[in-house]
């Protein structure tokens, strides 16, 4: 089938060369010039681990192209919208502005019959504010939310756990839901789950998902606060509620909390929506969420500061991590980046490494120092500090070779990802978030 995605950033890039791999036609359009020449070279513009191969193998194979222009939409069964919803600079809404410029720029390319899949996170109500200007043309408006990882969005897209199409009640709706499950044929041949419903149905599935994922992490960061109080180790709790089926292991992680271009935003905006809705009370919990995750990269820098005796001036301090999460580059909203910008605000000598996210970091954060060499970092540390954890960190460092390079003993494990007695068996000084 013939696709065009706009929109070609995390989410739009791997949904159009992993459409092109399961065989569509598929045009990528964005209107950044750099980003549109970079991926019809077939390279990447972000680190996203296999990305770069199907890049390579759609732009080959003929079936995946890019441009800037939007008029090579034309043509196309299925447009889908995934471009940026950014938090407002103003407040916590989100900015539709993107959205409503992609949408007003493919109108005039759309014919009867064409589907307008909009990817993008959207507040609730957004696609039927939109879809008159697109039934206007005589094509069908359907949201089709997207629930990729980054780190892991190929596989994500290319299988993911649910597929979710929000349409009109009408027969373009089931007519446009046939075409997307077309379109996504060999996840549905194996049997994921294809669930169709209304716009505000799927529109909510996909923040109420990001909110839940979202609690579950300030919960378990609560419970840290509360171990550290009573002494008691958060990571063995986790584990310990993890085993009922009914709660899960995942997502119980404590830490300095979850960042990216995603989860915090989307809560902010869930909760600005449903005060426009007359609601803010029924998701009121989600300021706590948010309160409660910014908490904890205070905390890690608390924990820094008590460590090196109360202030941290002319102290040089590794921070290992960068990007908000492994596996990706992506440095938005990052709470590595913050734990590193507030540790050189309270006058410390910082020295941020990360395997792929110093670039992105030196451009936002010029103030800080650099370096994608983890041991240049360590090197004559006065405290160590795991912010991001990469393999590098938590499984290739050992103790003792980190002994080697760093002047001081202090290790604070901001992610909860280190095996503290072996740490503090080679004489290093080891701080847990909700650890005792
Ligand atoms: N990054 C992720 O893991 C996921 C993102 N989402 C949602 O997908 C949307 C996009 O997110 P990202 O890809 O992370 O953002 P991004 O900022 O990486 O990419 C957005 C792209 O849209 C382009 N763009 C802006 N206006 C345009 C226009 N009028 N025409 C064509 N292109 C235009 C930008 O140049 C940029 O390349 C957001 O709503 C986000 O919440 C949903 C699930 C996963
Ligand atoms: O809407 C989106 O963009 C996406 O947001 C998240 O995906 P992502 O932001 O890529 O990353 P996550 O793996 O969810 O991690 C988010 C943050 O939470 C943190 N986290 C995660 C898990 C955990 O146990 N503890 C924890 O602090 C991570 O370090 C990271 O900073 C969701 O997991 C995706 O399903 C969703 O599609």
């Amino acid at each position: 089938m013939r696709l065009s995605v706009i929109g070609c950033g995390y989410l739009g890039a791997v949904h159009a060369a992993a459409m092109a791999s399961i065989g569509h036609e598929v045009v990528g359009i964005d209107v950044d010039e750099r980003k549109i020449e970079a991926l019809s070279r077939g390279e990447a513009p972000f680190f996203e681990p296999g990305l770069p191969e199907i890049l390579r193998d759609g732009i080959a194979s003929g079936r995946l192209r890019f441009t800037t222009d939007m008029a090579e939409a034309a043509g196309s069964a299925v447009h889908f919208v995934g471009v940026g919803t950014p938090q407002s600079k103003d407040g916590y809404a989100a900015d539709l502005t993107y959205v409503n410029a992609a949408i007003d720029g493919l109108l005039p390319h759309l014919s009867p019959g064409d589907v307008v899949a909009g990817k993008s996170t959207v507040p609730v109500g957004t696609a039927a504010s939109l879809a008159p200007r697109v039934t206007e043309t005589g094509a069908t408006l359907v949201w089709n939310p997207e629930f990729l990882r980054e780190g892991f969005a190929v596989q994500d897209t290319v299988d993911p756990d649910r597929l979710v199409a929000g349409v009109p009640s009408d027969a373009s709706g089931e007519r446009a839901a046939d075409i997307l499950r077309e379109v996504y044929h060999p996840s549905v041949a194996k049997g994921t789950p294809f669930i169709v419903t209304d716009y505000a149905t799927a529109e909510l599935v996909k923040v109420s998902a990001n909110a839940f994922l979202a609690t579950k992490i300030s919960f378990i960061n609560a419970m840290a606060e509360i171990a550290e109080v009573t002494g008691a180790d958060v990571t063995q709790l986790a584990d310990a509620i993890g085993h009922d089926v009914r709660i899960g292991r995942r997502f119980l992680g404590a830490g300095i909390g979850f960042g990216g271009g995603c989860l915090p935003k989307d809560i902010r905006a869930f909760s600005a929506r449903a005060e426009e809705l007359g609601r803010g009370e029924s998701v009121a919990f989600l300021r706590e969420v948010d309160e409660i995750n910014l908490r904890r990269r205070e905390r890690a820098v608390q924990l820094v500061v008590e460590a090196l005796g109360g202030q941290l001036f002319q102290k040089r301090i590794a921070v290992l991590g960068a990007a908000f999460k492994p596996h990706s580059d992506d440095i938005r909203d990052s709470p590595a980046l913050d734990v590193a910008v507030r540790l050189r605000g309270l006058g410390a000598d910082v020295i941020v490494t990360d395997p792929e996210a110093t670039e992105n970091a030196r451009r936002v954060h010029p103030q800080l120092d650099y370096t994608r060499v983890r041991d240049e970092a360590l090197q004559g540390a006065d405290a160590v500090i795991v912010v991001t954890e990469w393999d590098e960190y938590r499984r290739q460092l050992s103790p003792e070779h980190a002994a080697s390079l760093a002047n001081g003993r202090i290790i604070v494990d901001g992610r909860n990802c280190l095996d503290a007695a072996a740490w503090r068996a080679e004489g290093w000084t080891y701080f847990g978030m909700g650890r005792p």
